[in-house]
């Protein structure tokens, strides 16, 4: 082999190294360029996960993308891996930090959410179960997500639990945005109880009327500003009325003090004067018998007729001048006392009419606590007290107890708003009153439900006459919102038992009632 053809053979070989170095680092540069992609693309990624978490960490891994990019030396890479490397271990710590919070935060809200009433069962199976499962916190934020997402799901069906409490049945509204807000932010249970507590209360007649409307308003109003405020105004009425009902006793007290003492100081006066009109007739008597004395004595000594006849007519003279002096003084006294009379007189009297007044009042302030304003039949005191007595001391054996209630009332609120509602009861108030026979009593328990007392009546008359006062009751023509409506009432019926006491014989009545709802409504049960 000559040494052209080594050398061209030595050529080719190295033609092929050359060649098969150039693929070689195509090829690992290609490899660089995918993993740098790769590199890339990770970067990307951890940025999204950690953007928002720190801004500085934000920064460095913008500028880290761009250096990459830009294949900038690997030192200066390098540099910008430890900061982001340290960022991120500040950001672990960070994070822990975190997760304690959302946990408490957590417990927090879950724990209140627990202990709000009126949550219903499943919510509050859910909230028990989801408390539990969470123990004692989750290793990430990222965990917490549907923990919270969870939570948020049952405050949501907390909330609207409670705006489906019926504010529609009491404030008689629809629901928007602003009643939903007065429907969370007072408690209907609450206002119901107020509702109550006025509909029980019974103040004077020039009250009474301002807290009519006051009601209507707090029945009315969507508004929880309004609503309090009326409630405050209630308030104060009452107060003004109690306050004036102390002051017209106070008035008469002090009325009848003030006449005690001036008949006080009258009797004094006179007793004293008295004393010293017995003195002075003392005197008179002793001047008049020191007279007589004088006159005996001119008998005895006078020596003759004539002298003894100027003697005793000298004496008459002044005996005549001291009686006369006694009438005057007994007259005098006696006009003085006249007079003192007069003026006690005058005081009794006056005294004696204001005590009827104040009796007046206090019969009617009686009778005001026994009544129930709305109907104005008896109210559960006139009712408790009728009873005591009819139980302690029976006129018959045949007093009876009816209680009544009236059938689906609920619909009538909710349906036609609360006024009507009011309107119904007393319709049948008046309906019942007049379909009852005389000497009934009768009386409003509370709400929807009346109670009769009858003093003496046998099971047929009874069981006949709320028979026919059920059926009157059930045609009364009454229609809301131009659409006629027909109410009925259960009727439960009783003898009171010569060893019943006041609740038992109640209870009685009441279970039967209470039949009567259970199987059918507008009908009455006795129970013998
Ligand atoms: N308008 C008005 N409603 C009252 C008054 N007192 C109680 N109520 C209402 O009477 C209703 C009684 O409802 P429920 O106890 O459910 O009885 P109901 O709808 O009559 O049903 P049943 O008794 O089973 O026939 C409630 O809506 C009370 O708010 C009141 O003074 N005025």
């Amino acid at each position: 082999m000559n040494s052209d053809a080594v050398e061209a053979g030595q050529l080719k070989r190295l033609q092929e190294r050359l060649d098969s170095a150039i693929g070689s680092r195509a090829s690992l540069e290609e490899d660089l360029k995918s993993q740098s992609s790769l590199f890339l693309q990770f970067i990307d990624k951890l940025s999204r996960v950690c953007k928002g978490m720190d801004l500085e960490l934000d920064n460095k891994l913008a500028n880290f993308r761009s250096l990459i990019n830009k294949s900038e030396p690997i030192e200066v890479i390098e540099e910008h891996i430890k900061t982001i490397s340290v960022l991120l271990k500040q950001q672990a710590t960070k994070n822990d930090i975190n997760i304690r919070l959302v946990h408490e935060k957590f417990v927090e809200a879950s724990t209140s959410l627990q202990k709000s009433k009126g949550l219903p069962p499943q919510t509050r199976r859910q909230l028990r179960d989801l408390i539990n499962e969470t123990g004692d916190g989750k290793d990430t934020l990222i965990q917490y997500m549907p923990v919270l997402s969870e939570l948020l799901e049952l405050y949501n069906q907390a909330i609207s639990t409670r705006e489906e409490i019926p504010k529609q049945g009491l404030l008689n509204s629809q629901p928007t945005a602003a009643t939903n807000i007065s429907a969370v932010s007072i408690d209907q249970a609450l206002l119901d109880k107020v509702i109550e507590s006025i509909n029980k209360l019974s103040l004077s007649a020039r009250y009474q009327q301002q807290l009519s409307q006051l009601k209507e308003q707090i029945n009315q109003s969507d508004n929880a500003d309004d609503i309090i405020n009326s409630i405050v105004n209630a308030f104060s009425l009452i107060a003004s009325d109690l306050k004036e009902e102390r002051d017209t006793a106070k008035t008469f007290l002090s009325s009848l003090s003030n006449t005690l003492t001036t008949v006080q100081n009258a009797v004094s006066s006179t007793l004293s004067e008295n004393d010293v009109n017995m003195k002075k007739h003392h005197e008179l008597n002793t001047a008049l018998n020191n007279k007589l004395d004088e006159i005996s004595e001119s008998v005895d000594v006078s020596e003759s007729l004539v002298q003894v006849k100027d003697e005793i007519s000298t004496k008459l003279l002044s005996i005549a001048g001291i009686i006369e002096k006694k009438v005057d003084v007994e007259k005098d006294s006696h006009s003085r006392l006249e007079k003192k009379l007069k003026a006690m007189e005058a005081k009794v009297k006056q005294l004696d009419s204001e005590s009827k007044n104040f009796e007046r009042k206090l019969h009617k302030q009686i009778q005001k606590n026994f009544t129930d304003p709305l109907t104005k039949l008896g109210n559960r005191a006139a009712f408790d007290d009728a009873m005591s007595k009819i139980i302690a001391a029976p006129s018959s054996s045949k007093a009876a107890i009816v209680v009544m209630d009236l059938d689906n009332f609920k619909n009538i609120n909710d349906t036609f708003g609360h006024t009507a509602g009011d309107k119904t009861l007393q319709v049948i108030a008046n309906t019942l009153q007049s379909a009852i026979s005389k000497g009934t009593f009768a009386a409003r328990y509370g709400g929807e439900e009346f109670v009769l007392i009858y003093k003496n009546i046998e099971q047929e008359a009874l069981e006949a006459e709320l028979n026919n006062v059920r059926t009157k009751i059930a045609r009364l023509p009454f229609k809301f919102k131009n659409k006629k409506v027909s109410i009925t009432v259960s009727v439960g019926a009783t003898h009171i038992r010569h060893d019943d006491n006041v609740f038992i014989s109640f209870e009685r009545a009441d279970k039967a009632m209470y039949q009567a709802k259970t199987t059918g409504k507008n009908k009455v049960i006795y129970d013998a």
